[in-house]
């Protein structure tokens, strides 16, 4: 790999979305506008970048549409792993062209360049039993029901923001296409990889890959891109400057630095992080480090270049 440090920044679905009233493609065209100047900063101060992205929103929004237009026009339905191949080519479509404009603007040269990207899972992982990934817009909890009754849908209730639909969300094992985003970060192409936390893929007996029903966690893909690829930093761009202790609770403290066994300590215990949002990205970053990475960061996109001066965001850093 290059001398230069390598980020992985791994940008949310949630935070593509500018809230629940905007979220036409223009919103999250503005959405990933934004992000993209700041990412375009991180590259102005030296960074070597590779951009993973969420996809929980508009997989569930491509979803959707594909199953009112079969049941309205009886067009056929489009599978859940190529919703999120269709999500990775709109959203680095958005990533890419912004990056581009953005670079353009401060007469940087450098290429972007999205891959599609398969994730290799396992199809006995147990996931597939117990559907955790909320995908989709937010409902409220009498929606929810009625949608489960009448669609058969698995719901949860998302982090206090709403009720969601949930599917299945297995472990990352493998970025099938490494090798081609390894030759590109050192060729200086920024890449943008592992959007919605790859291409769900299972390997069947003679090798052959083939798609499979599920939405990966995007922060786990992103953190095994980062471990492949010996990352210097896994920034986690989220809708949050700082990561909580007791989140949503009337006692909640911002927490600024913590190592990673206080990650460890703090995710045991089960009560500050959401399951399905926060505790995730915590369990992402705990397995970069503890593979030998050496900082990890959490924060939304508006602070990142504070964050990367110490000012601000919680970083993560070994013991
Ligand atoms: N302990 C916590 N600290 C901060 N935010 C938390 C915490 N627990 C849950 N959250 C929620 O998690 C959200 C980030 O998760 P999510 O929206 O799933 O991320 P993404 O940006 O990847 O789509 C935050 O916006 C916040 O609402
Ligand atoms: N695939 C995925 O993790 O998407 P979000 O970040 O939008 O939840």
């Amino acid at each position: 790999m290059s001398e230069k440090k390598v980020a992985v920044v791994a940008i949310g679905g949630n935070s593509l979305i500018l809230d629940k009233k905007r979220q036409s493609v223009e919103d999250q065209y503005a959405a990933a506008q934004e992000t993209a100047k700041h990412i375009v900063d991180m590259i102005e101060a030296g960074w070597d970048v590779a951009i993973g992205h969420g996809n929980g929103p508009q997989v569930g929004f491509i979803l959707r549409r594909s199953e009112i237009a079969h049941k309205v026009e009886g067009m056929h339905e489009v599978p859940l792993d190529v919703c999120g191949a269709d999500s990775q080519g709109a959203i680095g479509y958005a990533i890419t062209q912004n990056m581009q404009n953005e670079l353009k603007k401060r007469g940087i040269n450098k290429p972007v360049a999205t891959i599609i990207t398969q994730v290799r899972v396992d199809a006995d992982d147990k996931a597939f039993e117990h559907p955790s990934k909320p995908i989709g817009g937010f409902m409220d909890e009498p929606e929810a029901m009625k949608r489960k009754e009448e669609l058969g849908w698995s719901v949860v209730e998302d982090s206090g923001r709403g009720w969601r639909r949930v599917v299945a969300s297995p472990i990352p094992q493998e970025v099938v296409e490494l090798d081609s985003v390894k030759t590109l970060i050192d060729a200086g192409v920024i890449v943008v990889t592992v959007g919605g936390g790859g291409i769900p893929v299972i390997r069947n007996a003679d090798g052959e890959l083939k798609g499979t029903a599920a939405v990966i966690d995007k922060d786990f893909a992103s953190s095994l891109l980062a471990r492949e690829i010996n990352a210097d930093l896994l920034l986690i761009s989220t809708a949050v400057e700082k990561v909580y202790l007791n989140f949503g609770k009337p006692d909640q403290k911002a927490l600024d630095r913590i190592t990673l066994s206080e990650a460890k300590q703090y995710l045991a215990e089960g009560t500050h992080f959401a399951k399905g949002s926060m505790a995730p990205k915590i369990q992402a970053i705990i397995w970069f480090l503890e593979a030998g990475g050496k900082s990890a960061l959490i924060t939304d996109p508006a602070n990142i270049g504070r964050a990367l001066r110490g000012e601000t965001g919680t970083w993560i850093m070994p013991d």
